[in-house]
Protein backbone atom coordinates (compact mmCIF):
# COMPACT_ATOMS: atom_id res chain seq x y z
CA UNK A 1 0.00 0.00 0.00
CA UNK A 2 1.65 3.09 -0.90
CA UNK A 3 1.47 6.37 1.47
CA UNK A 4 0.95 9.55 -0.05
CA UNK A 5 -0.74 13.16 0.81
CA UNK A 6 -2.78 15.58 -0.84
CA UNK A 7 -2.46 19.43 -1.04
CA UNK A 8 -5.02 21.67 -2.40
CA UNK A 9 -3.38 23.68 -5.72
CA UNK A 10 -6.86 25.15 -6.79
CA UNK A 11 -9.37 25.85 -4.41
CA UNK A 12 -12.97 25.13 -5.34
CA UNK A 13 -13.63 28.99 -5.08
CA UNK A 14 -10.76 29.55 -7.96
CA UNK A 15 -12.15 26.72 -9.95
CA UNK A 16 -15.43 28.00 -9.98
CA UNK A 17 -14.44 31.66 -10.68
CA UNK A 18 -12.38 30.31 -13.99
CA UNK A 19 -14.99 28.23 -15.10
CA UNK A 20 -17.21 30.85 -15.06
CA UNK A 21 -14.85 33.25 -17.27
CA UNK A 22 -14.39 30.13 -19.59
CA UNK A 23 -18.11 30.16 -19.57
CA UNK A 24 -18.24 33.55 -20.54
CA UNK A 25 -16.22 34.01 -23.40
CA UNK A 26 -17.89 30.79 -24.81
CA UNK A 27 -21.23 31.99 -24.69
CA UNK A 28 -19.31 35.31 -26.62
CA UNK A 29 -17.68 33.21 -29.26
CA UNK A 30 -20.71 30.97 -29.94
CA UNK A 31 -23.37 33.18 -30.02
CA UNK A 32 -26.12 32.32 -32.46
CA UNK A 33 -24.66 29.23 -32.75
CA UNK A 34 -25.57 25.63 -31.16
CA UNK A 35 -22.43 23.92 -29.78
CA UNK A 36 -21.53 19.97 -29.17
CA UNK A 37 -19.14 19.11 -25.94
CA UNK A 38 -17.12 16.18 -26.30
CA UNK A 39 -16.49 15.02 -23.07
CA UNK A 40 -13.73 12.97 -22.52
CA UNK A 41 -13.96 10.16 -19.93
CA UNK A 42 -13.59 10.19 -16.83
CA UNK A 43 -11.58 12.82 -16.07
CA UNK A 44 -13.52 15.43 -17.48
CA UNK A 45 -16.73 14.65 -16.80
CA UNK A 46 -16.82 16.91 -13.59
CA UNK A 47 -15.36 20.33 -15.63
CA UNK A 48 -18.06 19.24 -18.50
CA UNK A 49 -20.77 19.43 -15.88
CA UNK A 50 -20.16 22.53 -14.61
CA UNK A 51 -19.08 24.52 -17.96
CA UNK A 52 -21.96 23.46 -19.27
CA UNK A 53 -24.39 24.92 -16.73
CA UNK A 54 -22.26 28.11 -17.58
CA UNK A 55 -23.17 28.08 -21.69
CA UNK A 56 -26.13 29.49 -22.16
CA UNK A 57 -26.24 28.70 -26.19
CA UNK A 58 -27.87 25.59 -26.98
CA UNK A 59 -25.65 22.89 -26.25
CA UNK A 60 -25.17 18.62 -26.81
CA UNK A 61 -22.96 16.57 -24.96
CA UNK A 62 -21.63 13.74 -26.41
CA UNK A 63 -18.72 11.07 -24.47
CA UNK A 64 -15.72 9.68 -25.71
CA UNK A 65 -13.21 7.62 -24.38
CA UNK A 66 -9.58 7.44 -25.20
CA UNK A 67 -7.26 5.70 -22.93
CA UNK A 68 -3.50 6.39 -22.25
CA UNK A 69 -3.02 6.16 -18.55
CA UNK A 70 -2.65 2.93 -16.82
CA UNK A 71 -2.95 2.63 -13.10
CA UNK A 72 0.27 4.69 -12.56
CA UNK A 73 1.52 8.82 -12.60
CA UNK A 74 2.61 8.69 -16.52
CA UNK A 75 1.61 8.33 -19.72
CA UNK A 76 2.37 5.28 -22.07
CA UNK A 77 2.52 7.01 -25.25
CA UNK A 78 0.07 4.61 -27.08
CA UNK A 79 -3.95 6.03 -27.13
CA UNK A 80 -6.75 3.69 -27.36
CA UNK A 81 -10.02 4.37 -28.03
CA UNK A 82 -12.30 2.67 -25.68
CA UNK A 83 -16.00 4.43 -26.02
CA UNK A 84 -16.79 6.27 -29.31
CA UNK A 85 -19.15 9.27 -29.73
CA UNK A 86 -23.20 8.48 -29.78
CA UNK A 87 -23.58 10.77 -32.49
CA UNK A 88 -22.15 11.95 -35.67
CA UNK A 89 -20.49 15.60 -35.39
CA UNK A 90 -20.44 16.22 -39.05
CA UNK A 91 -20.85 20.03 -39.60
CA UNK A 92 -21.53 20.77 -35.83
CA UNK A 93 -19.71 22.94 -33.77
CA UNK A 94 -17.35 20.86 -31.45
CA UNK A 95 -15.84 22.07 -28.43
CA UNK A 96 -13.53 18.88 -27.12
CA UNK A 97 -13.37 19.13 -23.03
CA UNK A 98 -10.83 17.77 -21.31
CA UNK A 99 -9.23 18.03 -17.74
CA UNK A 100 -5.59 17.89 -18.19
CA UNK A 101 -3.51 18.07 -21.18
CA UNK A 102 0.09 16.61 -20.22
CA UNK A 103 1.87 15.30 -22.73
CA UNK A 104 -0.60 15.91 -25.31
CA UNK A 105 -0.76 12.34 -26.42
CA UNK A 106 -4.41 11.94 -26.15
CA UNK A 107 -5.62 15.16 -27.83
CA UNK A 108 -2.76 15.07 -30.91
CA UNK A 109 -4.36 11.31 -31.55
CA UNK A 110 -8.02 12.42 -31.17
CA UNK A 111 -8.13 15.53 -32.98
CA UNK A 112 -7.07 14.07 -36.09
CA UNK A 113 -9.80 11.23 -35.64
CA UNK A 114 -12.43 13.94 -35.20
CA UNK A 115 -11.36 16.30 -37.86
CA UNK A 116 -12.02 13.04 -40.19
CA UNK A 117 -15.73 13.38 -39.18
CA UNK A 118 -15.79 16.56 -40.73
CA UNK A 119 -17.58 18.73 -37.91
CA UNK A 120 -17.83 22.53 -39.03
CA UNK A 121 -15.48 23.34 -36.37
CA UNK A 122 -13.80 22.03 -33.51
CA UNK A 123 -11.66 23.48 -30.69
CA UNK A 124 -10.08 22.70 -27.29
CA UNK A 125 -10.86 23.39 -23.90
CA UNK A 126 -8.91 22.17 -21.16
CA UNK A 127 -9.43 23.15 -17.22
CA UNK A 128 -5.59 22.42 -16.70
CA UNK A 129 -2.72 22.37 -19.06
CA UNK A 130 0.98 21.35 -18.01
CA UNK A 131 3.28 23.09 -20.40
CA UNK A 132 6.53 21.49 -19.48
CA UNK A 133 5.11 18.26 -20.10
CA UNK A 134 4.68 18.38 -23.62
CA UNK A 135 5.86 16.18 -26.00
CA UNK A 136 3.28 16.69 -29.11
CA UNK A 137 2.28 20.52 -29.79
CA UNK A 138 -1.84 20.83 -29.13
CA UNK A 139 -4.01 23.94 -30.22
CA UNK A 140 -5.83 25.20 -27.17
CA UNK A 141 -8.74 27.60 -27.59
CA UNK A 142 -9.67 27.82 -23.71
CA UNK A 143 -7.35 26.70 -20.78
CA UNK A 144 -8.35 27.25 -17.64
CA UNK A 145 -5.22 27.48 -15.55
CA UNK A 146 -1.33 26.39 -16.37
CA UNK A 147 -0.16 24.33 -13.66
CA UNK A 148 3.60 23.13 -12.46
CA UNK A 149 4.81 19.63 -13.31
CA UNK A 150 3.57 17.76 -10.56
CA UNK A 151 0.74 14.86 -10.30
CA UNK A 152 -2.35 16.37 -9.62
CA UNK A 153 -5.74 14.13 -8.30
CA UNK A 154 -9.52 15.76 -7.82
CA UNK A 155 -11.88 17.51 -10.05
CA UNK A 156 -12.28 14.28 -12.05
CA UNK A 157 -8.70 13.55 -11.81
CA UNK A 158 -7.36 10.47 -10.58
CA UNK A 159 -4.59 8.56 -8.93
CA UNK A 160 -5.38 4.74 -9.65
CA UNK A 161 -8.97 5.19 -9.38
CA UNK A 162 -8.97 7.69 -6.65
CA UNK A 163 -9.90 11.47 -5.50
CA UNK A 164 -11.99 11.65 -8.88
CA UNK A 165 -14.58 13.44 -6.10
CA UNK A 166 -12.28 15.68 -4.37
CA UNK A 167 -14.08 19.34 -5.10
CA UNK A 168 -10.83 21.10 -5.76
CA UNK A 169 -7.24 20.04 -7.47
CA UNK A 170 -4.99 19.20 -5.37
CA UNK A 171 -1.17 17.88 -5.94
CA UNK A 172 -0.06 14.20 -4.73
CA UNK A 173 2.80 13.98 -2.57
CA UNK A 174 4.65 10.24 -2.37
CA UNK A 175 6.09 9.13 0.56
CA UNK A 176 10.08 8.84 0.02
CA UNK A 177 9.53 5.03 2.06
O1 LIG B 1 -1.81 14.80 -22.52
P1 LIG B 1 -1.74 13.38 -22.06
O2 LIG B 1 -0.37 13.02 -21.54
O3 LIG B 1 -2.23 12.40 -23.07
O4 LIG B 1 -2.64 13.25 -20.76
C1 LIG B 1 -3.93 13.73 -20.63
C2 LIG B 1 -4.97 12.66 -20.58
O5 LIG B 1 -4.69 11.71 -19.53
C3 LIG B 1 -5.79 11.59 -18.67
O6 LIG B 1 -6.69 10.60 -19.09
P2 LIG B 1 -6.56 9.04 -18.72
O7 LIG B 1 -6.08 8.30 -19.93
O8 LIG B 1 -5.75 8.88 -17.47
O9 LIG B 1 -8.04 8.61 -18.45
P3 LIG B 1 -9.09 9.13 -17.36
O10 LIG B 1 -9.56 10.49 -17.84
O11 LIG B 1 -10.18 8.09 -17.40
O12 LIG B 1 -8.41 9.22 -16.02
C4 LIG B 1 -6.48 12.93 -18.78
O13 LIG B 1 -7.82 12.85 -18.41
C5 LIG B 1 -6.30 13.29 -20.23
O14 LIG B 1 -7.32 12.74 -21.04
O1 LIG C 1 -1.38 15.03 -13.32
C1 LIG C 1 -2.23 14.18 -13.68
N1 LIG C 1 -3.14 13.64 -12.80
C2 LIG C 1 -4.06 12.72 -13.16
N2 LIG C 1 -4.19 12.27 -14.40
C3 LIG C 1 -3.34 12.76 -15.32
N3 LIG C 1 -3.25 12.48 -16.63
C4 LIG C 1 -2.28 13.21 -17.12
N4 LIG C 1 -1.70 13.99 -16.17
C5 LIG C 1 -2.36 13.71 -15.02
Amino acid sequence: MDNHSISVLISEDELAKRINELGEKINEDYEGKEVTLICILKGSIFFTCELAKRIHVPVIIDFIQASSYGSGTTSSGTVKIKKDLDESIEGKDVIIIEDIIDSGNTLSKLIPLLEERKPASLEVCTLLDKPERREVEVNVKYNGFNIPDEFVVGYGLDYDQKYRNLPFIGVLHMDEN
